[in-house]
């Protein structure tokens, strides 16, 4: 199959997290015989560096006849001075409103091997296996009017029933195909925005009488979080809850390295993006972790692309690296690998003979 793939490495560590998993998607083409064509484009500092602009027309256009996209992460402390419609932040922001992805979707998934390097008891982090459903495209990021003087400063949280009934729906319908359970993450005892947003998952819900519904206040979320991880199926929230409590329920995992997401909206195309920013603490040192972009291009292969098989194939990849004790530098307790030598593990498991004959079973019996 021919797809084009548009990649925003972006700034810090994206452009090394990046190119880990367009290693990996190449590997996965020609194991496969697909053909992925990459085509590079500019966002965030380096498209500010490059082009004067956070967003440019070349690369809204490079996305748009894309089948998918794979970013890295934007910003840095060169950009930290710039005027807000300068800021790398902002071309991030807008790219997901210019293409209308509503649904962020974060998966947070514990591994037996990672058990070890998240700073919680083996017995919490162990069975694990939630998805963070974010809205993206609303909310205080998107705040009108938004206003800063040296004396006051606001911003404003807007969300109308439309935007809620979406991310509503796209939160039961992924909890029809998993666990069966959905947790409304608000602030309902005090924001206005959050009272609707209960409002509206209480109607959605009699459309999905399987499907068991919970609410929960964002700092209750918070620390049930860390107190029963295992207690979670599909969190729906706005979108800066969902930002915050994903950083925080990526170190159930072991590491903010660790997470893909999916930028997503109704129809197969998507942004996708591990969940970290550009790092600029260990940018171009290769301690950067590659595995939250490489799990973002599964599930690329598999949303996107219909390709299921070959996500799952990357996924098993990944655990068993880490099932071998290759890490990298921000795991504690295995042998550390460079972000390059990591991925070169990845790799070299997808072509090993063992992951090859567990895709020829799913093709039969699948
Ligand atoms: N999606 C995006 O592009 C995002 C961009 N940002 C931007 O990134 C810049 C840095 O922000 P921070 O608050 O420092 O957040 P950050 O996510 O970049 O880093 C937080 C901490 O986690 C570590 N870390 C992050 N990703 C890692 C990885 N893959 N492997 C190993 N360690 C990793 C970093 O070294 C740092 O210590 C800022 O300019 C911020 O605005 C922040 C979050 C998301
Ligand atoms: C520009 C920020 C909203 C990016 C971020 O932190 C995220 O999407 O997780
Ligand atoms: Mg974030």
């Amino acid at each position: 199959m021919k797809k084009a793939i548009t990649v925003l490495p972006g700034d810090g560590i994206g452009p090394e997290v990046t190119a880990a998993a367009v290693h990996v998607l190449q590997a996965i083409a020609k194991r496969f015989q697909h053909e992925f064509e990459f085509h590079y484009a500019a966002i965030g500092g380096a498209a500010i560096d490059t082009h004067g602009q956070p967003l440019p027309d070349e690369t809204i256009a490079s996305c748009s006849t894309a089948d998918a996209v794979l970013l890295g992460s934007v910003g840095g402390p060169k950009w930290d001075a710039n005027p807000p419609e300068l800021r790398p932040e902002k071309g991030l922001l807008a790219l997901r409103k210019q293409f209308n992805l509503y649904a962020n979707l974060r998966p947070v998934k514990s591994y037996k091997a990672l058990e070890s390097a998240s700073p919680l008891k083996a017995e919490h982090v162990s069975g694990t296996d939630f998805v963070i459903v974010r809205e993206l495209t609303g909310g205080l990021y998107f705040s009108e009017p938004r206003k800063k003087t040296s004396d006051m400063a606001a911003d404003t949280l807007v969300y109308t029933r439309k935007e809620i009934e979406r991310i509503v729906d796209s939160a039961f319908q992924l909890a029809r195909t998993r666990k069966g359970k959905v947790t409304s993450v608000d602030k309902a005892n005090v924001l206005a925005s959050s009272k609707l947003w209960r409002e509206i998952v209480e109607e959605k819900k009699k459309g999905y009488p399987d499907v068991e519904v919970e609410h929960i206040l964002v700092d209750a979320a918070a620390m049930q979080l860390i107190r029963e991880p295992s207690s979670f199926d599909v969190i729906v929230t706005e979108n800066l809850f969902g930002d915050i409590l994903s950083d925080e329920a990526s170190m159930i995992t072991g590491s903010l390295g660790m997470l893909p997401s999916a930028s997503l909206r109704d129809d197969e195309f998507g942004v996708y993006e591990p969940i970290h920013g550009s790092a600029p603490d260990i940018a171009g040192q290769g301690k950067a972790n590659p595995a939250g972009a490489i799990l973002s291009a599964a599930m690329m292969l598999r949303h996107s692309f219909g390709m299921a098989v070959e996500a799952q194939a990357i996924e098993t990849a990944v655990e068993n690296v880490l099932e071998d004790g290759y890490f990298t530098a921000d795991l504690h307790g295995g042998r550390i690998l460079s972000t390059d030598a990591w991925t070169a593990k990845v790799i070299e498991e997808l072509d090993s003979e063992s992951v090859s004959e567990s895709i020829c079973f799913s093709y039969i019996s699948g």
